[in-house]
């Protein structure tokens, strides 16, 4: 509901929130710009007599004095019966230029106030300010629910979805800025609420002019004590009396209030403070425009900058999302639904289960409604059952569209239980095999909802097995299920081999590293990163095999690192590739694992072709943060993955520190003995806030985070926490 209160205002906002954020940046400029050329004295060093006095001798027919509120000083004199005005040096006096203000910050203005309109303009300035601070607000809030609560909102903010725009990268962008927004839109509405009387203005009291002047000879201005009493930097106008008239008086406007001031006596004839009310009425306007404090305008102006990056990316994640989203034809809304299936899933594949299983149900008289699991609801008025298709990602970890959802669970209401159902989705490849549908399991079953049956796994979506399923829940729920699921085709392209390296030999353990391209007639590759994936599909299987990349599209190639296994279809296909050879794939996004951004240190740890991701990251390290790499691999002579490259990237500091440990060579060592040698370097790193992010086979993993939890252990932090705050990350297979 919040995502998409924040979605549709944002998209029907979008156009006139552009042109508000630009044309504010480019305002926050002036007041900085204007600051820069005054000379400000400091507090104490020279009063509104001084000014008077200097001016006055420079300027001999000055009419009025201003202090913009850059701190910049203006005269306005006639001259051989010429009006003018010019910005003075308010320490010598002295002109310093002619006063113009800038038709291009007046343009900017008007189209920043009203889009170059009129009153119309101007409402609509102000309901875009009204939006923009509900976007804000709803984007606040969407912020912590998704840290998991307000307490964590600052806390790192975690990998997400897939896709080549990053949902943290815009949630990112959104944190630093937020605040900053939220101040600007608030100050804006509140003054289009002033401007149209919705609020009432508070006006400046005006001290009463008085008649009781008695007509003597002026004194010279630099004695007049009422002037030598205000500051400088209070002044906001002095008028100066009219010569010939030696009844007129001066007026003096501060910024607390306004009086007159008698030019003989140079004493306060009557003075009015503005009152509270007007004063913060002031202050207010001085925070929207920054007219005041030039620093914060800056601010606000760069924050404004973040307005179309934000609308941008948040267009491009919704798109994305909306590709990704399977179309679901008769998904019942979800008051109306007596099955709520529930779907978590990174990339996709357990949407296309969902569906068969809504038209199963559907055919067998239910009404079903699918959600991603993080949209659990705190109702379902008519539901009856909950289904949950699940898969698992990383090392047991919720997919994208689950990974609120355990949180969601904890928060509902108990009244809230339905007999439910869980069906896993995984790879038995992976050590920790349909992990999270466990997890969702274990939780339910302790808050003692009443299972329909036990939980089964799926692996690499294999649909007799979901048939199979579908028949165990067509008895359960007591009708007859026929469930059919045939794969929907992905879209793979012919990926041509374009070099080959082999390792390993020697030890008996091949291992390739292949560089691709797509095939001249296709185009470029698809835009990609290291540690993305390509899925390789070997001939006569249709499971794809995810491979971590090496390379960045930009490097025009496509490189991967494979290991050749006893029986393995897709590698053994790999490794036999001969240049000019083809194999089909796609790229799988990944971006739970990239090193976060910043200047902090990244620890890469590795063993085998689980340098893969970690070489790329290495290579696209161009602004030279510290990269330290501990990678194991069987023997120096055979299997030393990159050697020659990996000393230069230490010589031109892209990679500033390497520790290589070999399993089969006259000392054996693994990298995790590297680490542990390494302890005090490592300890010293991860308290200056540095990255893990660890690539290889699951056993290299549990080894590595078992050293880890002694290394740290003096800092009383272990793999746990780390992995919370997002700081340890794993690529295992
Ligand atoms: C990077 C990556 C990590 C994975 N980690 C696991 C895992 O830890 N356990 C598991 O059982 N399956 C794992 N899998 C396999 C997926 O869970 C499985 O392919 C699932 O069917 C994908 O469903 P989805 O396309 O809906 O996300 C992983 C797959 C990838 C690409």
């Amino acid at each position: 509901m919040l995502r998409r209160l924040h979605l549709i205002i944002g998209l029907f906002a979008a156009l006139f929130l552009l042109v508000l954020a630009v044309s504010g940046a480019v305002l926050s400029l002036e007041p900085a710009l204007q600051r820069a050329g005054a000379t400000i004295p400091a507090r104490g060093m020279m009063s509104v007599a001084d000014l008077a006095q200097k001016a006055e001798r420079a300027y001999p027919g000055i009419e009025q004095l201003e202090r913009l509120p850059s701190g910049a000083v203006l005269v306005y004199f006639t001259h051989e019966g010429q009006s003018g005005a010019d910005l003075i040096n308010p320490v010598s006096g002295e002109r310093l230029a002619a006063y113009q203000p800038s038709a291009f910050f007046s343009w900017v203005k008007d189209l920043h106030r009203a889009f170059l309109w009129d009153d119309r303009g101007r409402a609509t300035a102000g309901i875009s300010a009204l939006l923009m601070a509900v976007i804000c607000l709803s984007g606040i809030a969407l912020l912590a629910s998704r840290a998991g609560g307000w307490r964590k909102l600052l806390s790192p903010i975690r990998g997400a979805a897939n896709g080549a725009i990053s949902p943290r990268l815009h949630a990112e962008i959104a944190r630093a800025a937020a605040l900053a927004l939220l101040l600007s839109a608030l100050t804006a509405v509140w003054m289009s609420a002033l401007r149209f009387e919705l609020l009432p203005e508070a006006v400046e009291q005006e001290a009463d002019f008085t008649q009781s002047v008695v007509a003597l000879p002026p004194a010279p201005i630099g004695t007049l004590p009422a002037l030598q009493q205000v500051d400088l930097q209070d002044l906001h106008q002095l008028i100066f009396p009219f010569r010939a008239d030696p009844l007129d008086v001066y007026t003096l406007r501060t910024h607390q209030g306004s009086g007159y001031v008698d030019q003989a006596s140079g004493q306060w004839l009557s003075y009015a403070d503005y009152g509270n009310t007007a004063t913060l009425q002031n202050f207010i306007m001085e925070l929207h425009t920054g007219e005041a404090y030039w620093w914060l305008g800056l601010l606000l102006g760069l924050a404004a900058l973040t307005v179309p990056v934000l609308t941008i990316t948040g267009i491009l994640i919704w798109w994305q999302r909306q590709r990704a989203k399977p179309q679901l034809t008769g998904n019942t809304p979800r008051h109306l639904a007596d099955t709520i299936v529930l779907v978590g899933s990174e990339t996709n594949t357990t949407w296309g289960f969902a569906k068969s299983l809504l038209e199963g149900l559907t055919a067998a008289g239910c009404r079903v409604h699918v959600a991603p699991m993080n949209e659990l609801a705190h109702h379902y008025a008519k539901a009856r059952r909950l289904l949950i298709l699940t898969a698992t990602y990383g090392d047991g970890d919720a997919p994208a569209s689950a990974n609120q959802f355990m949180h969601k669970l904890d928060k509902l209401p108990v009244v809230s239980a339905l007999p439910w159902a869980v069906l896993g989705f995984g790879d038995r490849q992976f050590c920790s095999f349909c992990a999270f549908a466990d997890e969702v399991t274990q939780y339910l079953q302790r808050q003692q909802w009443p299972q329909l049956l036990p939980t089964e796994y799926i692996d690499r979506q294999s649909g007799s097995s979901f048939e199979h399923w579908g028949m165990a829940l067509g008895q359960a729920i007591d009708m007859p299920l026929s469930l059919h699921y045939t794969p929907a085709p992905r879209a793979t392209q012919p990926l041509v081999l374009l070099q080959r390296e082999n390792y390993g030999e020697a030890v008996n353990a091949l291992t390739c590293v292949l560089r691709f391209n797509r095939v001249a007639s296709r185009g470029a590759l698809p835009a990609f990163s290291a540690g993305d994936l390509v899925s390789i599909v070997p001939p006569g299987s249709d499971a794809p095999r995810f491979y971590s990349l090496a390379s960045n599209s930009k490097d025009g190639v496509l490189e991967i690192c494979v290991r050749q296994q006893n029986n393995g279809l897709c590698s053994s296909f790999l490794c036999s590739m001969q240049p000019g050879d083809c194999a089909d794939g796609f790229i799988q996004y990944n971006a739970r694992f990239k090193p976060c951004s910043g200047k902090s240190a990244i620890i890469l740890i590795g063993a085998g072709t689980g340098i893969s991701p970690l070489i790329g990251f290495i290579r696209a390290n161009k602004s030279q943060r510290p990269m330290h790499l501990y990678w194991g691999g069987r023997l120096a002579e055979s299997d030393f993955l990159y050697q020659h490259e990996l000393r230069s990237l230490l010589t031109d500091k892209h990679l500033l520190q390497l520790h290589v440990a070999f399993s089969r060579s006259s000392k054996p060592e693994y990298v995790q003995h590297k680490l542990l040698e390494d302890a005090v370097n490592i300890r010293h790193l991860v308290n200056a806030n540095a990255q893990i992010l660890l690539c290889g086979g699951r056993k290299m993993a549990n080894d590595v985070a078992s050293s880890m939890d002694i290394i740290l252990a003096p800092l009383s932090l272990d793999v746990a926490k780390l992995k919370q705050q997002g700081r340890y990350l794993e690529d295992t297979y």
